[in-house]
């Protein structure tokens, strides 16, 4: 006998883009995707403006997500003018954060203070120093609380992850190169969120991460690495003249396993979608293909006598794995199960994972120069 799914009611801050993309992702029904034990709900959406609330109601999820249009809850979603109206919802049990970087820690602190879960937009924080001061309050008050990197969720990385991790495919991994990057500049203002000071913008805080996701899930979470942290971060950073960076290079070592991360993010040139991630091992390596935050297939490549330099690789091997949702549903159904479960820390996207990732931006940030305006940063590192 089957029993009723356990339903995550959403509240939303922010009616902005990745909101949307969130909205959207959530109104698919679970089973679509083989899933039956959680589904989701659409309590509520809050904006600065009622009007833009209604609106991305009416557009997104006129009919409520999943768990409405099923027939599991009978609340429809409700249009908010203000993020407090949306936090105070008695309907909404876990809260997504989709509003700028210089937002993130201040919204999230009214969330919690309101007795609500939350599934934060990266980066999670400006800096370590608000991260451990969210987390210490997500502790204190038993709520759960996760950065939202819907890359650890994707199960094109999820497959790579295993082919490496159990599977062996490519041999004892060697080196790793990743990229996400805009050819932005030029083609947007100096207004604009990824190039803007006041909105604590540039390409490390908001396309850092997700060179950086593969990084922490190949080699980090590597198991002979055994959750190691780099033991060496190095950095180059090119400054905008609005303040924040236009170009990073980033690269972590991590000697337990004789491997390197290579990572750039920039505002000056476009990803190659053919190969935006490149793992090489003793035996071959893995190209993954798509966009860095969305994997959809990638190619083994291995090598036909894995003792030679240079050596000849055997034919290409290529896994399809496109998926039809936009991505961001599998770490909703990740948070509804946490949920479900009582958690109020995921294992998958644990609360150190986030705080070595603010750290790692913090110390690159420094070394190249980027510094907040002042005030910005709620909470300043010591
Ligand atoms: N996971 C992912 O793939 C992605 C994540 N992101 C992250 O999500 C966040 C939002 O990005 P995105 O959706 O692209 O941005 P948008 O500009 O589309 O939306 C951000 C929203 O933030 C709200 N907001 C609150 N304060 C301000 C302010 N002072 N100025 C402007 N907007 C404000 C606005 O909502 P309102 O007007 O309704 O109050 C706005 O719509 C960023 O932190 C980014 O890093 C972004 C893109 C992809
Ligand atoms: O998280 C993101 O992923 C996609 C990018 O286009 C966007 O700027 C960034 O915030």
């Amino acid at each position: 006998m089957s029993s009723k799914p356990f339903v995550a009611q959403w509240g939303i801050l922010g009616c902005g883009w990745i909101s949307s993309e969130f909205v959207t992702d959530i109104c698919r029904s679970p089973s679509s995707r083989g899933i039956n034990d959680i589904s989701h709900a659409l309590a509520a959406a809050g904006s600065r403006n009622i009007t833009k609330a209604q609106e991305f109601l009416d557009k997104y999820c006129p009919k409520g997500a999943a768990a409405q249009q099923d027939g599991l809850v009978e609340f429809k979603p409700k249009a908010y003018g203000s993020y407090k109206g949306v936090v105070d919802d008695p309907n909404v049990n876990i809260v997504y954060i989709g509003t700028m970087n210089v937002c993130h820690y201040d919204d999230a602190k009214l969330a919690l203070e309101s007795g609500k879960h939350i599934l934060l937009e990266k980066p999670a924080t400006l800096n370590a120093a608000e991260w451990r001061s969210l987390v210490s309050i997500a502790k204190e008050k038993n709520l759960f609380l996760m950065e939202a990197v819907w890359t650890r969720f994707n199960p094109v990385l999820l497959s790579i992850q295993k082919s490496i991790h159990q599977d062996n495919v490519i041999g004892d991994i060697r080196c790793l190169y990743s990229d996400l990057s805009i050819d932005a500049l030029g083609k947007r203002g100096d207004e604009d969120r990824l190039l803007s000071a006041e909105l604590a913008g540039g390409p490390l805080l908001d396309l850092g991460p997700y060179p950086l996701v593969w990084t922490m899930m190949m080699l980090y979470r590597h198991p002979k690495n055994d959750r190691t942290p780099p033991s060496k971060i190095g950095s180059t950073m090119m400054l905008h003249h609005t303040g924040v960076d236009i170009a990073t290079n980033f690269a972590l070592t991590f000697p337990k396993i004789t491997a390197m991360a290579n990572c750039t993010a920039n505002l000056l040139s476009p990803t190659q979608k053919s190969q935006h991630t490149r793992i090489v091992g003793t035996k071959g390596e893995i190209l993954v293909q798509g966009i860095t935050s969305r994997p959809q297939s990638y190619i083994i490549r291995r090598l036909k006598d894995s003792t030679k330099e240079n050596g000849e690789y055997i034919e290409d091997e290529l896994i399809d794995m496109s998926f039809k949702e936009g991505g961001l549903v599998f770490e909703a159904d990740h948070v509804a199960k946490c949920l479900k479960d009582g958690l109020i820390e995921s294992k998958d996207m644990p609360w150190n994972e986030t705080e070595l990732t603010m750290t790692i931006f913090d110390q690159i940030r420094k070394e190249g120069g980027y510094e907040f305006l002042p005030g910005l940063e709620r909470v300043k590192l010591d």
